[in-house]
């Protein structure tokens, strides 16, 4: 009979994950096993995968070790590794709480980003700290047919592309990955979102990830989103002294951003697990070549 290996299903603002625990960094997950997880019709289905290690049985997040015992493992639907998951961060913490190994209240998680100090409310809502938006100089284009928009690049961790548009179908189907310019700006591509106003200092978004596609949610992209939003209204909260809060809202539901004068950026949302099960090893290495 073959082993089996556990998994979780979750979600933050319908930004959807496989969890697979795997305290001791025993599992073997290449690229290709990843994408067979993430497949919405023949594997479990998932944007991305949260591999959750201990950061001291993982050799990136071994010098983290002290000040966070989990280690956010994070893999894009295709396999790829990404920099930092905002979503993901709190989904893990979700996960951890559901499992057991923390209580609500504060906790810290290592992450290829650093380590994120999270808050798991009473109310349900899971906050993470972001870390800080950098915003590279340069102009931006991204494209959809024949249509282009400037777009301002905020890395929050990971690069991301955020264009204003008139009307959020105006980024089409979003099958493929917009194309930018100038390559330079994104040598590892990018992740780009498409934004409307809705009200003051409430945007709507949709987005494309790299490595995922068009997924109903991207915490690290609702970020970025909000501190472009910001300066494009003139809001620097390291010149003002004052807080800006933002709502942004995704297909999958609505996240509250705030930045602080210190440049620290704090975000809030939902984080659900939904299912827990067994996956057969076999299926799993069998995928993994
Ligand atoms: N959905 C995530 C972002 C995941 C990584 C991204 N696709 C990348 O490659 O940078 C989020 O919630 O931040």
């Amino acid at each position: 009979m073959s082993t089996r290996i556990a998994f979780l299903k979750g979600h933050g603002t319908e930004n959807d994950f496989v969890i697979v625990p795997d305290p001791e960094n025993l599992i073997d997950l290449t690229p290709a096993a990843v994408a067979a997880l993430c497949d919405r019709r023949a594997g479990i289905g998932g944007d991305g995968v949260l591999h959750v290690v201990r950061s001291a049985a993982h050799p990136e997040a071994a010098g983290m070790a002290a000040e966070a015992e989990w280690f956010m493992d994070y893999r894009n639907g295709d396999g790829s590794i990404a920099e930092m998951c905002g979503n993901g961060v709190r989904v893990f913490a979700r996960y951890l709480q559901h499992a057991g190994h923390v209580t609500e209240g504060d906790l810290a998680v290592a992450t290829r980003g650093g380590v994120k100090r999270v808050h798991i409310a009473k109310d349900g809502d899971v906050t993470v700290g972001m870390g800080t938006a950098r915003l590279p100089e340069g102009d931006v284009t991204v494209s959809v047919g024949d249509r282009s928009w400037p777009a301002r690049n905020v890395n929050m961790g990971n690069p991301h592309a955020v264009a204003f548009v008139d009307d959020l179908s105006d980024a089409g189907d979003l099958y493929a990955p917009p194309p930018f310019s100038p390559a330079v700006a994104y040598p590892d591509g990018v992740n780009v979102e498409f934004v409307v106003d809705r009200g003051p200092r409430h945007v709507a978004m949709r987005v494309h990830e790299r490595g995922s596609g068009e997924t109903r949610s991207c915490g690290t992209g609702a970020c970025a989103v909000a501190v472009a939003t910001a300066r494009r209204d003139g809001a620097d909260p390291a010149e003002t002294g004052t807080p800006a809060t933002y709502t942004v809202d995704v297909p999958g539901g609505t996240l509250v951003i705030t930045e602080r004068p210190d440049g620290e950026i704090e975000m809030t949302g939902p984080a659900v697990i939904v299912a827990e099960g067994e996956l057969d090893a076999n299926w799993l290495e069998n995928a993994a070549r």
